[in-house]
């Protein structure tokens, strides 16, 4: 391909509305353009690079026993009706009607389509262990899209769906997967780290991993411990009590706390440790007002309490909804005297001996309460969020904490979709029996945009050699020295003649805006043609992950660099 040619609107200024690294650079490099709120056209730069991450995808897949089909992006609503989730999504579920005012989605997702497919074909044993998977793009209309490529409304997926006769199958087919990903994500070129997840309101019979790009702009939160291989999710994390000494119980006495409020204004008045106060919270969980307590010192993790509470929608409550349950309003409430709501406490709280609470009066606290004495709950819980430093709950260590993208995740889904669809199998008896499910989704295009996340200077994009859109670019230093010109265009004919996927940069341009760009767009290989030609008869070949620089002789120039690329693939 030759520069001159190349769709590639590179751009001198970084855009406003870019906030994140990957979306200023692909912006600015030319491979992607804005069409509507997290809508992206693709343009050819990045087409290539998206095609190169599809066929590392694609081998995996295929390697690991996948067959590639293409399923629907519109979808019936009958189909979501059947497995009960059309009106578990709201506003994030794309729905249209057709001329016949039907009812469709365009598909976020596609467990209810391929259950759907394999019902209506597949019945017997034989036909088990079956996996299925299509690269396509997903729709998800995002509240905010932002970020680029990394949270947009239309994005491309790689989705696989395993169905097997049972347990023991599923774990099978999900070990593959993992693996898969594992290599799939390694041959991107990509620090990544699996970690344990939350299966969400996806449910099934539990068991998740997300493969997370390491990227302090991740959205993402991840625990990790050195000591041994814990890493979750801090959606997931599992907290042990970190309890103080108890101290003797004295009698509960109610303060005036005029305008006390936040756990760190009543420590300070009262003269006490946060880690001695409790947090009460009042959440909404789908219908129902709950009352949740937590050490003062602590956050509350509320994907652990939708899990606890199975409920599809929660939030906080409001002032005026607070305000029903206690007096005192959300800023003074406390489980003390509360009636006719469940109470929820985190593992930590029931070990507190001499606590601060609100007393559900205005401008009054609590001090010296006695769990269990003084109040009781409904249940306790591991709710609260994981600290950095704390002990490791497999070995003991002091866990750290990290940012990450979640680019792929796969679940155990067991027999959620199965059941809910009548997706059976007739065994070797005739007995008709549930197929058993995982399903295993990659962020193709959020895969290209980690990568920038990962991989980047202060000059541009540094694309790792498996996946960059061109892996040598050849730029002549001057359009009129003719020998320039003639020895460029043959190191590119050369090049191309031994498979390199390399571009000519013959634009009529100064030398330092052809460099600029090489490395704005980030190719691996720069190969200069300048006057060191004419002089020694030698050639630069530049890499652009570490600057090394290398003065070749113009025959020895294509052997070197198919060589560098070998090595670096
Ligand atoms: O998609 C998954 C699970 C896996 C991920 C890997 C590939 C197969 N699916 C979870 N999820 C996420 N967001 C969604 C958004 C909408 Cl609007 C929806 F209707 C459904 C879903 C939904 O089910
Ligand atoms: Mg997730
Ligand atoms: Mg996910």
């Amino acid at each position: 391909m030759r520069m001159s040619q190349l769709f590639a609107p590179t751009l001198r200024e970084t855009p406003a509305e870019a906030e994140v690294i990957s979306h200023q650079l692909l912006l600015r490099a030319g491979f992607i353009r804005r069409s509507s709120a997290g809508v992206y056209h693709y343009l050819p730069l990045a087409q290539r690079v998206l095609q190169k991450i599809m066929a590392i995808v694609r081998e995996e897949m295929n390697a690991a026993g996948g067959q590639e089909l293409l399923m629907p992006v519109i979808q019936p609503a009958e189909l979501w009706q059947e497995s009960g989730r059309w009106n578990v999504y709201g506003d994030e579920l794309f729905r249209l009607k057709d001329r016949h005012q039907r009812d469709f989605c365009l598909g976020p997702t596609h467990e209810e389509i391929i259950t759907d497919l394999v019902k209506n074909n597949v019945t017997s044993y034989r036909d088990l262990p079956l996996m299925l998977y299509q690269i396509a793009n997903k729709y998800r209309d995002e509240r905010r899209p932002r970020f680029g490529l990394m949270r947009g409304r239309e994005f491309i997926m790689k989705d696989l769906y395993s169905f097997d006769r049972d347990e023991a199958g599923l774990h099978e087919s999900y070990r593959k997967m993992y693996e898969a990903y594992t290599n799939i994500f390694r041959r991107c070129g990509l620090k990544f780290r699996p970690v344990e997840a939350d299966a969400g309101a996806i449910g099934g019979t539990g068991g998740s991993h997300e493969f997370m790009v390491l990227a302090e702009s991740g959205e993402a939160e991840i625990v990790y411990c050195d000591a041994c291989e814990y890493a979750a999710n801090v959606e997931k994390a599992e907290c042990k009590p970190q309890n103080q000494p108890g101290e003797p119980a004295l009698p509960m006495e109610k303060v005036s706390t005029p305008g006390q409020k936040s756990i760190e204004d009543v420590s300070k008045f009262l003269k006490v440790n946060p880690t001695d106060t409790i947090k009460t919270m009042i959440f909404r969980a789908d219908d129902q007002l709950v009352m949740v307590l937590i050490r003062g010192d602590r956050e509350i993790n509320e994907i652990k309490l939708k899990n606890k509470l199975d409920c599809l929608d929660l939030r906080l409550a409001s002032e005026a909804e607070c305000l029903e349950v206690s007096p005192g309003g959300a800023g003074y409430l406390g489980p003390v005297g509360i009636k006719g709501i469940p109470i929820y406490a985190d593992l930590e709280v029931m070990a507190l001996t001499r606590a601060v609470v609100g007393a559900n009066e205005p401008e009054a606290h609590l001090i010296q309460v006695l769990p269990n004495r003084d109040f009781s709950v409904t249940e306790e819980a591991d709710l609260r969020m994981i600290h950095a430093g704390e002990p490791c709950p497999q070995c003991g260590a002091p866990v750290k904490k990290a940012r990450g993208i979640e680019v792929g995740q796969v679940f155990k889904l067991g027999t959620k979709y199965s059941k809910s669809m009548g997706c059976t199998y007739l065994d070797e008896k005739g007995q008709e029996q549930l197929m058993v499910m995982g399903c295993y989704g990659v962020g193709v295009s959020r895969t290209m945009a980690s990568a920038v996340e990962q991989n980047y200077d202060a000059n541009g994009i540094v694309w790792p050699v498996a996946i960059a859109p061109y892996q040598v670019v050849v730029v002549p230093v001057s359009n009129k020295d003719a020998a320039q010109m003639e020895a460029a265009e043959a190191i590119y004919k050369e090049l191309q003649q031994k498979g390199v996927d390399v571009l000519l940069d013959d634009r009529a341009e100064r030398p330092g805006v052809k460099f600029k760009d090489a490395d704005l767009i980030g190719f691996p290989i720069r190969i200069t043609v300048g006057n060191k030609l004419a002089s020694e008869g030698l050639v630069e070949v530049k890499l652009r992950n570490n600057g090394d620089q290398f003065n070749l002789s113009r025959g020895e120039v294509t052997e070197k660099v198919v060589s560098l690329i070998q090595q670096s693939v």
